[in-house]
């Protein structure tokens, strides 16, 4: 009776578990069939996506074409610097419509070596022509064609963000800078590449490809700006804007050699700039331009600084551009470094910092050294766990549906690990990078646990930028000098191996400083060869020497900081390096 009872109680399980594996594994191969077929569905979105952007080409090519400009001609142009083609539109020596074909013909070129354009923007054609026939040759950007990031909103375009599912959602409206920029006479005609979700230093996702660096085409552009970056820097553009909430204006301007503005967070509108970080504003976003000259920098600031921008967005203090802070002759006291206490920066940025300061002291001004508090904890306790407040959710939701790119791995990988298994990794990660720092970030990158977390975390971030104020003002600081990045342009997916070098700009980020990135230099085989010294310890240090070897020719820019709302006076600090080193030979 007894073994009955036992047998029946076995059959029972046997069966129950039959069943429960069945119908797992019929889950299991439910969700691969679902999988495949979504997957299937988004690379179809990817081929749909790319082959419209082929055809915009192709009419872009075929209409260039029909025009019969003269080649050399369009060159001439696109050499022009910022102030002759200004002065040229402005005077009716060039056309928009010709001055247009030569920057289309020149990016079309640019892109096939570098595949920084996401598509062109072919109503630009009209545009131009429109301001032709009009006598008037109002707004200061008059004919200048423009190009814009891909987060830049556009009537008629959608803004992925590298991501597929945001293919083919189209925008009714232009974001207010775009509409600013139209009413300034300036020609928005080409979109360019981000890296997917915009959260990183490279420039790739599945739909528009990889960018590549213009002077290695074995390293990145950097990011998140780009395709801007390497379409300026090739000669492809001449203005340019983009967005940066950790340095994506100033880091790839650095790794391409062109010069960039992140304003004060406040000070632009970025109503219609696309972005997974919004309604995050312990660490805000930014907006701002890029140019191929300081002219064109200075030139595009003015312009967009305008009251049309506080009639557009009543939330922008109305400051128009203030000529008077960008021209005085006051000399300036100004703060500097090449360590930021995490990550020394290498040889090649240490000297660009110094010939800027040596410009500037030849220019009358006192340069002093200045030491940055807390870098390493402003680095994990405040930017990380800030951007990745929700504990990665927004990215990682967005990633998680889509075709992730080999660029957001980490970022998916440590979005995806539990905060306990991190916790009990944190001994091995901490002895395998040799770097405490880089554990605590890996850590905060977890985010906040509550509501009262993140509120606490907005008092603890005001506290380190009182902090960060006081020292500034008791030195009596205008601004301040220092390395964009910790090193130079690094090989393509190699940027989460070197992510620390980031703090020289994330810091400024935290703080809502306006920053510039202004190219001073290229790297030298002296500068190789002092790699000798650079420490060799931790994790970051280790691959940042490795990127860097074979490094010479690459671009060095120097970062000018000042206080917010002072984006005038970052630019004259800039100029100031520019005509001081002139002044010197040196540029
Ligand atoms: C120690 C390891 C840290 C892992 C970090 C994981 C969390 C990732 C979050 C942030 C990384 C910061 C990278 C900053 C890239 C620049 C982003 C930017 O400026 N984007 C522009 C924009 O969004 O408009």
């Amino acid at each position: 009776m007894r073994s009955e009872v036992l047998q029946m109680i076995e059959e029972s399980f046997f069966t129950i578990a039959k069943a429960a594996a069945i119908i797992l594994a019929g889950i299991a191969v439910g969700q691969i069939i679902q999988h495949y077929f979504w997957r299937r569905h988004l690379w179809q979105k990817v081929r749909q996506r790319q082959k419209e952007c082929q055809k915009a080409f192709r009419k872009l090519d075929d209409d260039l074409n029909s025009l019969n400009f003269d080649e050399e001609a369009l060159q001439a142009i696109c050499n022009l610097p910022t102030s002759e083609l200004q002065e040229g539109l402005q005077s009716g020596k060039y056309s928009a419509l010709e001055v247009l074909a030569a920057y289309q013909t020149k990016a079309l070129q640019v892109n096939k070596r570098l595949n920084c354009v996401t598509e062109p923007i072919l109503e630009a054609k009209a545009n131009a022509k429109s301001l032709d026939e009009h006598a008037e040759k109002e707004g200061l950007l008059y004919g200048i064609p423009v190009s814009l990031k891909e987060n830049y909103q556009l009537k008629g375009y959608d803004c992925t963000m590298g991501l597929v599912n945001y293919t083919g959602k189209l925008f009714k409206d232009d974001a207010v800078l775009v509409k600013v920029l139209r009413k300034q006479g300036a020609i928005p005609f080409v979109r360019t590449n981000i890296p997917q979700i915009m959260m990183t230093y490279e420039c790739s996702n599945p739909i528009y490809g990889r960018t590549d660096n213009p002077y290695d085409a074995t390293r990145t552009p950097g990011g998140s700006t780009g395709g801007e970056a390497a379409l300026i820097t090739a000669g492809g553009s001449i203005i340019g804007f983009g967005s940066d909430i950790g340095g994506s204006i100033r880091v790839p301007s650095h790794f391409c050699g062109c010069y960039g503005l992140k304003t004060t967070p406040e000070r632009l509108s970025q109503k219609g700039i696309s972005s997974l970080s919004k309604g995050q504003f312990i660490v805000s976003g930014s907006v701002g331009p890029m140019a191929r000259d300081l002219d064109g920098l200075v030139l595009a600031t003015k312009a967009i600084l305008c009251d049309y921008m506080y009639a557009l967005d009543r939330s922008i203090p109305p400051l128009s551009f203030r000529d008077e802070i960008f021209q005085s002759k006051r000399p300036l006291k100004i703060g500097y470094y090449v360590n930021d206490g995490y990550l020394q920066s290498v040889p090649a940025c240490q000297r660009a910092v110094m010939m800027a300061k040596t410009a500037l002291e030849a220019q009358g001004h006192t340069v002093i050294s200045f030491d940055p508090p807390d870098v390493p904890r402003m680095w994990t306790e405040l930017y990380l766990k800030t951007v990745a407040g929700d504990g990665g959710r927004k990215f990682y939701e967005a990633i998680q549906k889509d075709i992730p790119d080999r660029c957001v791995w980490n970022l998916l990988f440590i979005t995806r690990v539990p905060r306990w298994l991190l916790w009990c990794m944190k001994t091995i990660i901490r002895l395998v990078t040799q770097d405490p720092v880089h554990t605590e970030g890996l850590m905060s990158s977890k985010g906040c646990r509550s509501v009262c977390e993140w509120w606490q975390q907005a008092e603890v971030v005001e506290a380190y930028k009182d902090k960060f104020m006081k020292k500034w003002d008791d030195l009596g600081l205008d601004g301040v000098i220092c390395p964009v990045f910790a090193c130079v342009a690094v090989p393509h997916g190699y940027v989460t191996e070197i992510i620390g070098a980031g703090t020289y700009s994330m810091l400024y980020n935290v703080l809502n400083y306006p920053a510039g990135s202004l190219p001073l230099t290229k790297v030298t085989s002296e500068d190789v060869q002092q790699l000798e010294n650079y420490p060799n310890r931790r994790y970051f240090e280790k691959n940042i020497k490795k990127a860097s070897e074979g490094s010479i020719g690459l671009p060095v820019n120097v970062q000018c900081v000042c206080l917010p709302f002072q984006e005038e006076l970052v630019l004259r600090v800039m100029k100031e390096i520019e005509t001081g080193l002139k002044s010197m030979g040196d540029h």
